[in-house]
């Protein structure tokens, strides 16, 4: 019987928050007693402990983030890379941390309550088809900005997309040696646009981007739950 491929998770956590308006980089923010970022870690370590954690960031705050698993006694191994200017730099250079074949997950480092269940779907489905990317279905009614105004479009048609995404190694690598273009907002738009299909997973409204400063009153809530 063939051997399960080894899994790999890159938690992209390069970003400096702007959106945030916080005085340190939003990963760092703690929620519920600790920084976000180890929530996050904490969930591919609950779905798989002999995953390997490459968890990308800020150059500038690797020093810092040492100093804050001191201070908070986390102990979960993962490897830390230097992050990019942009979201695709950073993907890239967890992937250069990652040898040889595998199933590879890429998944915001500010998505701490991202469900056990969704990352394994999400693995299965890349196992099975090449990748598996998590989306939810939008609640609000969606318009399309037109040149003269706007118009409504079918929500049925439309899937909001979240992470983790998770791609066989080959399918991704392949995907992010091509330069990076202004609409690749997320690791699916890079492989696609190598000809590649994506497979969608079911997401969770739980799963939220923590972006803005009400995000992290959500996020104190989901974490008392
Ligand atoms: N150069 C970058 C930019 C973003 N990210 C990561 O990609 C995820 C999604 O990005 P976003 O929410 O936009 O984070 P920021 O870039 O930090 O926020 P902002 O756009 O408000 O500055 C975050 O976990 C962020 O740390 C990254 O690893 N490297
Ligand atoms: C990858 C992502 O979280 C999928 O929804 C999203 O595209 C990241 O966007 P951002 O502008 O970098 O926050």
């Amino acid at each position: 019987m063939a051997q399960p491929l080894p899994e790999y998770a890159i938690i992209v956590a390069g970003g400096s928050g702007t959106r945030m308006q916080h005085d340190v980089p939003k990963q760092f923010i703690p929620v519920a007693g600790k920084p976000i970022l180890m929530h996050t870690i904490e969930r591919f370590y609950n779905y798989n402990p002999t995953i390997r954690l490459i968890v990308v960031l800020p150059k500038e705050q690797l020093t810092t983030w040492r100093e804050l698993c001191k201070e908070y006694s986390f102990t979960l191994f993962h490897m830390t890379v230097p992050g990019g200017t942009t979201r695709f730099g950073s993907v890239k250079n967890g992937l250069d941390a990652v040898m040889g074949d595998g199933l590879i997950a890429v998944h915001d480092g500010v998505r701490p309550f991202v469900e056990t269940e969704i990352i394994k779907a999400a693995f299965e489905a890349a196992a099975n088809y090449g990748s598996g990317v998590v989306a939810i279905s939008p609640k609000d009614s969606i318009r399309e900005l037109t040149s003269d105004g706007s118009k409504a479009v079918p929500r049925t048609n439309y899937k909001l997309v979240q992470t983790p995404q998770v791609f066989k190694a080959g399918i991704i690598r392949k995907a992010y040696e091509q330069p990076e273009q202004a609409n690749f907002t997320d690791d699916a738009s890079v492989v696609e646009s190598v000809g590649e299909t994506i497979t969608l997973v079911e997401g969770s409204y739980r799963n939220i981007k923590i972006t803005t400063p009400e995000d992290l009153v959500l996020a104190e809530a989901f974490a008392k739950e």
